[in-house]
């Protein structure tokens, strides 16, 4: 099955932001959204995880399929790396956390409270959280965020291992990943012209 996005148009605070969109991303391939600062890729990640309605078009091969990581990380502060990871097993029904600790290299950390660890690796423990999802469609925003070059380089690991396995993920993001054999999909050209202004205080 794959994601499937056709002629969506997606708003923040009530206003258009992207419009015209239509794109399919199949199991087994990334695709990297591109565009410059607020260009609206974040507003479209939300639309495509169902954390708010689309304007308009269609969204499908998504919903429950579909693990979101935004920018931010959403960690239990007062558990540790081991009990964040268990928790959100458990969440998705599953318990095996071994692939997730070795992949973004926590093993070393797996008995430290998440609030004690550092930027990058408490963005290291919210990307591993995917692992543990068992979901097959990965949608994420600016993954790199306060990862050093040796993170980056785990994640496109990660990633890669997704992708062999049948998974599929969509991410926006303004660095190379390394990941040469994914496909990338420039927002800009389908930039909505704003009709009015407004503030939507929900994403304050
Ligand atoms: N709370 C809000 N209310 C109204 N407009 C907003 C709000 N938050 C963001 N916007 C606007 O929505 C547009 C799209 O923002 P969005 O965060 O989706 O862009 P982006 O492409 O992800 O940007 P970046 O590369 O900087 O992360 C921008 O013009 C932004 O200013």
């Amino acid at each position: 099955m794959e994601l499937q996005v056709k002629n969506l148009a997606v708003a923040r605070g009530g206003v258009p932001v992207l419009e015209g969109l239509s794109f399919s991303l199949t199991a087994g391939r990334a695709l990297v959204l591109r565009g410059p600062n607020g260009s609206g890729k974040t507003t479209l990640l939300r639309t495509i995880a169902g954390l708010q309605p689309a304007l308009e078009g269609d969204i499908t091969g998504a919903g429950e399929r579909i693990a979101y990581a935004a920018h931010a990380d959403g960690l239990k502060t007062a558990l540790t790396v081991t009990e964040n990871l268990t928790f959100w097993a458990q969440v998705f029904g599953n318990t095996d956390i071994s692939q997730a600790l070795a992949g973004f290299d926590l093993l070393g950390l797996a008995e430290r409270p998440a609030g004690s660890l550092s930027a990058g690796q408490k963005r290291r423990l919210g990307l591993a959280r995917l692992m543990v999802t068992g979901r097959p469609v990965w949608v994420l925003d600016e993954p790199t965020v306060s990862l050093d070059a040796a993170s980056v380089a785990l994640f496109a690991e990660a990633v890669r291992g997704h992708l062999a396995t049948g998974g599929s993920a969509l991410m926006a993001t303004h660095i190379d990943l390394g990941l040469d054999e994914a496909d990338v999909f420039d927002v800009a050209p389908y930039r909505a012209v704003p009709r009015v202004s407004a503030v939507d205080e929900a994403f304050l």
